[in-house]
């Protein structure tokens, strides 16, 4: 399962520090890069001990250590895209630097992130000259107003003209794109523009959102942007628009969330959740196997009719058979129906031509069958009408044509225990598992039990029970439920229709 279908799931590495409440660095990374439909990795730069408050304190590792998660990863697992975070002092950059120049990840996204929402110095002072170095590894860089000014050497933009410019400037010296953030600066427009070195400027429009909750805005939208980029195979104005719009979508969530009293997370994942993406989906074999233990008890009953006991041991009287294949002529025309819609309603072609088929095997070969049983004439009265349909016939009939308007779905639940208890029985029957072997040649009704009793019926059911499975496992929850329920009631109409005669 990959994030667009047939497309492969991205590999991200977030470099970056920990922040320990969850709303910004590498924890931030993780739920954007999840989000955006990649698959997260985080060596991590330095340990914080913050909140929506603040920072209170920074470990930082010793640089070996971070060089040595890096080619841990590197040394095991494809890299599609890279985002770098809080670096923390100059040993850090240095060995991050050292370990891009001899990988050369394909996508690298840098926020070269110097002080936190908070205002507290996520950079020793000391290191940003090696930050600027860092920038031409970089294939963008998404710094936010002030430190864009600290990269610019110029004092802080104020206005969105003047961080435009400044990050033109910036772009043109260090050759890499520039992704200017107007979340620092004042008014009701929110935009984001990416500025290339040619000068080009490709802006993203956007509100402000009224709200406090900004803390790891831009870790989320560095790392967003990361995992598109190798997405879309480098369409940065693509990746930057999509990652924008899915962080003001996650901004506006942001107030559902009850994290701390200072400047709370963005909601990551709110989007998904509200799309759905929260049902665990069980698998077609997890159905297979739930549904048929569902209708055990029913499937024991039916074993104990006198219907199946006397036409097992062959003293079920001939005029309860031939009462029995009357009413199953009635019923296999409108079998038949259903399979047709069915057909008419499949997804595949491949599904669409395995119920044609069936709905003209119910008419013709199994009408046939009886027809050899009841004469000619006896089974042309019961397909015309002239025989009344029994309570029996007319439940069931009803149950599978009513599933059948609902739907592909319930109607394909609805036909299923007609090939799964008919198959499973018939091959119990000739196995001699419900007593005398019905194969035996005179036995009364041999001929009977082995057409339900073959490798082709058999395989029929396989592909039947797979078609259903699979489109209960595809299914949402309210439509499974109800194919569930559509399968069951029909297990329960076989049972009243097997026991419908003078037999029992
Ligand atoms: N109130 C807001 N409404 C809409 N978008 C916002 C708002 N605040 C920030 N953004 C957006 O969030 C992203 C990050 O911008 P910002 O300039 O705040 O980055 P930052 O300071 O690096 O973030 P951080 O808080 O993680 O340090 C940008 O796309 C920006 O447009
Ligand atoms: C660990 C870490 N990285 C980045 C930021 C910037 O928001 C932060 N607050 N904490």
């Amino acid at each position: 399962m990959t994030p667009g279908g047939a497309e492969r799931t991205v590999n991200v590495l977030a470099i970056a520090g920990s922040d320990p409440s969850g709303g910004a660095g590498i924890q931030a990374d993780l739920k954007s890069i999840a989000a955006g439909g990649g698959y997260g990795m985080a060596a991590i730069t330095a340990l914080t001990a913050q909140n929506t408050q603040g920072v209170r304190g920074v470990h930082v590792p010793p640089a070996a250590f971070v060089t040595a998660q890096l080619d841990a990863v590197s040394d095991d697992v494809r890299i599609d895209a890279v985002k770098i975070g809080m670096l923390a002092d100059a040993s850090v950059v240095e060995a991050v630097g050292e370990w891009l120049r001899r990988v050369r990840p394909p996508h690298v996204v840098l926020d070269p992130v110097m002080i936190a929402t908070s205002g507290d110095a996520l950079l020793d002072p000391a290191a940003a000259d090696a930050l600027l170095r860092l920038i031409p590894l970089a294939d963008l860089i998404t710094p936010n107003v002030p430190e864009l000014a600290a990269i610019a050497g110029d004092p802080a933009a104020t206005s969105w003209e003047a961080a435009l410019e400044q990050a033109l400037r910036v772009a043109r010296r260090h050759g890499v794109r520039v992704l200017a953030k107007s979340g620092h600066l004042e008014g009701s427009l929110a935009p984001d523009a990416l500025v290339l070195p040619d000068g080009s400027v490709a802006e993203f429009a956007g509100q402000r959102i009224e709200t406090s909750n900004t803390h790891g805005t831009g870790c989320s939208l560095s790392s967003g942007i990361a995992t598109r980029a190798a997405r879309f195979a480098g369409d940065w104005v693509r990746a930057a628009a999509e990652a924008k719009a899915w962080l003001s979508e996650s901004l506006r969530a942001a107030e559902v969330l009850e994290v701390g009293s200072g400047h709370g997370p963005v909601n990551h994942l709110a989007g998904l959740w509200a799309r759905g993406g929260l049902e665990t989906r069980p698998s077609p074999e997890e159905i297979r196997e739930e549904w048929w233990s569902g209708i055990a008890e029913v499937r024991r009953q039916t074993d104990e009719l006198g219907f199946i006991r006397r036409l097992v041991d062959g003293t079920l009287a001939r005029r309860d058979f031939l009462d029995y294949v009357a009413q199953d002529v009635i019923y296999l025309r409108a079998y038949a129906r259903v399979l047709a819609r069915a057909a008419e309603l499949a997804p595949t072609t491949e599904e669409q031509a395995f119920w044609a088929k069936a709905s003209q095997g119910a008419i013709i070969g199994e009408i046939l069958l009886h027809r050899d049983r009841l004469g000619a004439e006896a089974a042309d009265a019961a397909a015309s009408g002239a025989v009344p349909a029994s309570p029996a016939t007319e439940g069931y009939v009803n149950h599978l044509l009513a599933a059948g308007t609902r739907g592909y779905e319930e109607g394909i639940a609805a036909v299923l225990p007609c090939y799964w208890v008919y198959s499973d029985l018939g091959m119990r029957l000739a196995r001699g598992e419900l007593g005398v072997s019905a194969r035996a040649s005179d036995h009364p009704y041999a001929e009977w039990i082995a057409a339900y009793d073959n490798a082709e019926f058999a395989a029929d059911t396989e592909t039947a029970i797979g078609y259903v499975t699979r489109a209960a496992s595809r299914a949402d929850p309210a439509t499974r439920d109800r194919m569930r329920r559509a399968f069951e009631a029909a297990a329960v109409w076989e049972r009243e229709f097997f026991g419908q005669t003078a037999a029992g």
